[in-house]
């Protein structure tokens, strides 16, 4: 049984490299020059340099061809995700689609699943989400993610573990999805705290305080505290915070030391950010953390104003 990925950046293309230890893989990528160079070099140099795609992957632009599979992975950044759906709703009605993207919509305020139901209501749909690096999974470096759908999905999470990706499974797709989109917008408050000299026992401040932030909205939002606890909340939260492979660390870091940073580098956490912010006033949630995020990345404050203001908040229990 074919599984497609749609979206040729990194982390679709390791997808599809591991993916391909069970059987053929499409990679669909929507610029036909890309992938015509990726189906003939059996490289992704732009976007996952050093990877070979093996034998079995055919890397294509025909939407048509790769719409074909059961099991469709949507790897697009998510602001990106709402879009796509709707343009080829028709051709992904009734099939499983698993969302690998990390981030809230802005435009919605609504997670990738979310998404999927209402773009695609016939469709089952799932979220791959937790700590992985796209290099690690491509290189086979053992590594475990959630895979969170409402639905029964014990033989999806089969069809999509190999020999070097483990995943567990859960039912609870808030929790896994607003893990996954709520470490990016701490990892650049992490990459600011570096970047701006302040230290690694502020780091560990801030990522304590960042997770008590992500738990409380997303509890707020229906998620279960065990799920932030796990691989997509926890685990996603350490892994991005303290590792330099993450792009919302170093974009973070670039932040706090003044430089300019890439903007054609993806960075989930910036849009997440605003679009928690929103959340936040809804449910009447407190995340300074993020909120400072918002201001900083807009240039509305600096970084001395934005530590300034969380270590001037008033003192509290933890
Ligand atoms: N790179 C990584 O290590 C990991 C990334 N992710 C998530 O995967 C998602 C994608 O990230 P990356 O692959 O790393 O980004 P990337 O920047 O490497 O690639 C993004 C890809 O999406 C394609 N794309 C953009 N707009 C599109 C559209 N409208 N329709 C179809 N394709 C479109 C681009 O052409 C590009 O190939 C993000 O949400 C990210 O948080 C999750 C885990 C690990
Ligand atoms: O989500 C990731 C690791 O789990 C990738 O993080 P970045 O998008 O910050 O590179």
């Amino acid at each position: 049984m074919t599984v497609s990925v749609l979206g040729a950046g990194a982390f679709g293309t390791a997808l599809a490299v591991t993916l391909a230890q069970n059987g053929p893989v499409t990679l669909w990528a929507r610029d036909a020059d890309q992938a015509a160079l990726m189906q003939e070099t059996r490289r992704n140099e732009r976007r996952l340099p050093g990877a070979n795609l093996p034998r079995n992957v055919t890397a294509t632009a025909d939407l048509n061809l790769a719409t074909g599979a059961e099991t469709i992975l949507l790897a697009m950044p998510m602001q990106q995700m709402r879009g796509f759906l709707t343009a080829h709703a028709d051709l992904l009605q009734g099939k499983t689609l698993v969302a690998c993207s990390k981030g809230i919509d802005l435009e919605s305020g609504q997670g990738p699943t979310a998404l999927i139901a209402a773009a695609c209501p016939s469709a089952r749909a799932a979220i791959l989400t937790g700590p992985s690096f796209a290099a690690d999974i491509a290189r086979g470096l053992p590594t475990a993610l959630t895979l969170a759908c409402a639905e029964e999905a014990e033989a999806l999470q089969r069809e999509l573990s190999t020999p070097t990706l483990r995943l567990y499974r859960t039912t609870d797709t808030t929790g896994a999805e607003l893990g996954g989109a709520l470490k990016n917008v701490i990892a650049i408050a992490a990459g600011v705290v570096i970047g701006a000299g302040l230290g690694d026992s502020a780091r560990a401040a801030l990522m304590t305080r960042g997770f008590a932030e992500m738990s409380r909205i997303a509890t707020a939002m229906g998620a279960r505290a065990e799920t932030l606890s796990g691989l997509s909340g926890f685990g996603d939260l350490v892994l991005t915070c303290t590792s330099v492979q993450s792009r919302n660390f170093r974009f973070g870091r670039a932040l706090g030391a003044g430089e300019e940073f890439d903007s054609s580098i993806t960075v989930e956490g910036v849009a997440t950010a605003q679009a928690v912010s929103t959340l936040a006033q809804k449910h009447i949630i407190d995340m300074p953390i993020a909120t400072m995020i918002t201001a900083l990345a807009d240039r509305q404050i600096t970084v001395s104003q934005a530590v300034q203001a969380l270590l001037s908040r008033p003192l509290k229990e933890e």
